[in-house]
């Protein structure tokens, strides 16, 4: 979801990066992904899927409602495919590799959406960011990496194993003097901000901790953000979930009521505007924007 601050006076660009792995086919097995799709209506009405092969899957929307745009999914070839145009600097590799032997590994971002966070600081020259959801690091370091010497990240995680690891990395890519760790709840860390007297001084923030807090950590962090700054939230599309009305769990249904409430957000204060149109783009764009929710000035 990409919230975008067009105003002079207004903030705020906020992205989401719903994980792709989870929205392919990519977990069903070649043979039956190719039962399941070769040349076979969907069940959803207007759409239908009318390739799956070992190099492409994709999904015509047929409706005009759509404009007949060609949605392409994400296959596992072609998800590889992305990742071997990622470039990871060999540090993030090696925080990637010792991640995977951890439990909880899946929920390190993926390499691409870590190149997307740190393009969005780089494009933005952003010298303060904050991360809420640190876990081993892999974000907040390749944030760290983009930052310039002088810039800062406030790293907000309640897990001190998963931290330590975090340190580990931060020291041996030599950016450990960018990062001021916060131990504890990431509302506590984001009140206590406040508190002291930081809102309005942040370029960027991400949130990827505790998915039923979204909605506060949102409103913390439009204080926080300067006029102008992003705000990128993580998983939004929960796998494919809010999408799913069976699918009744309180994160889903939490990440609905976030989703709904940004999107039906008029508030046209010094502080915040709510600009919103969400779009799910998935594989199609490019690489990085796949992941885009966006939200466009009104
Ligand atoms: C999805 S992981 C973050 C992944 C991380 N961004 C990365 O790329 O590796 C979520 C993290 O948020 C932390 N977390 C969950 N709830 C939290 C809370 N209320 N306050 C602070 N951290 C929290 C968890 O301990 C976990 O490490």
């Amino acid at each position: 979801m990409v919230r975008s601050c067009c105003s002079m006076k207004q903030p705020i660009m906020a992205v989401s990066l719903p994980w792709s792995k989870y929205l392919s086919f990519g977990q069903l097995p070649l043979s039956s992904a190719r039962k399941s799709f070769i040349r076979k209506p969907s069940p959803y009405k207007s759409i239908h899927l009318i390739r799956c092969c070992l190099t492409s899957a994709f999904i015509v929307m047929d409706d005009s409602k759509y404009g007949n745009k060609q949605i392409v999914s994400l296959t596992p070839w072609l998800y590889d495919y992305v990742l071997s145009n990622v470039r990871e600097p060999g540090v993030l590799k090696e925080l990637r590799e010792e991640t995977a032997t951890m439990c909880g590994s899946q929920m390190q971002v993926s390499p691409d959406q870590a190149q997307l966070l740190a393009m969005l600081v780089q494009i933005m020259g952003a010298q303060r960011c904050i991360e809420l959801g640190v876990f081993t690091g892999y974000s907040s370091l390749a944030v760290a990496l983009a930052l310039p010497e002088s810039g800062c990240l406030v790293a907000c995680e309640r897990d001190e194993k998963a931290l330590e690891v975090a340190k580990k990395f931060y020291e041996r890519a030599g950016v450990q003097h960018k990062v001021r760790i916060k131990h504890g709840l990431a509302i506590d860390s984001l009140n206590s901000l406040l508190s002291d007297g930081e809102a309005g001084s942040f370029d960027f923030a991400f949130i990827d901790a505790e998915k039923k807090m979204y909605a506060e950590y949102f409103e913390l962090l439009l204080q926080l953000v300067r006029i102008g700054g992003v705000i990128v939230v993580d998983n939004v599309l929960w796998h494919g979930k809010v999408a799913d009305p069976l699918v009744t769990d309180s994160k889903t249904v939490g990440l609905r009521h976030f989703n709904k409430a940004i999107l039906e957000d008029e508030r046209k204060s010094e502080k915040s505007r709510t600009m919103t149109n969400l779009t799910s783009n998935d594989a199609y764009v490019a690489s990085f924007l796949r992941y885009l929710n966006s939200f466009h000035g009104r």
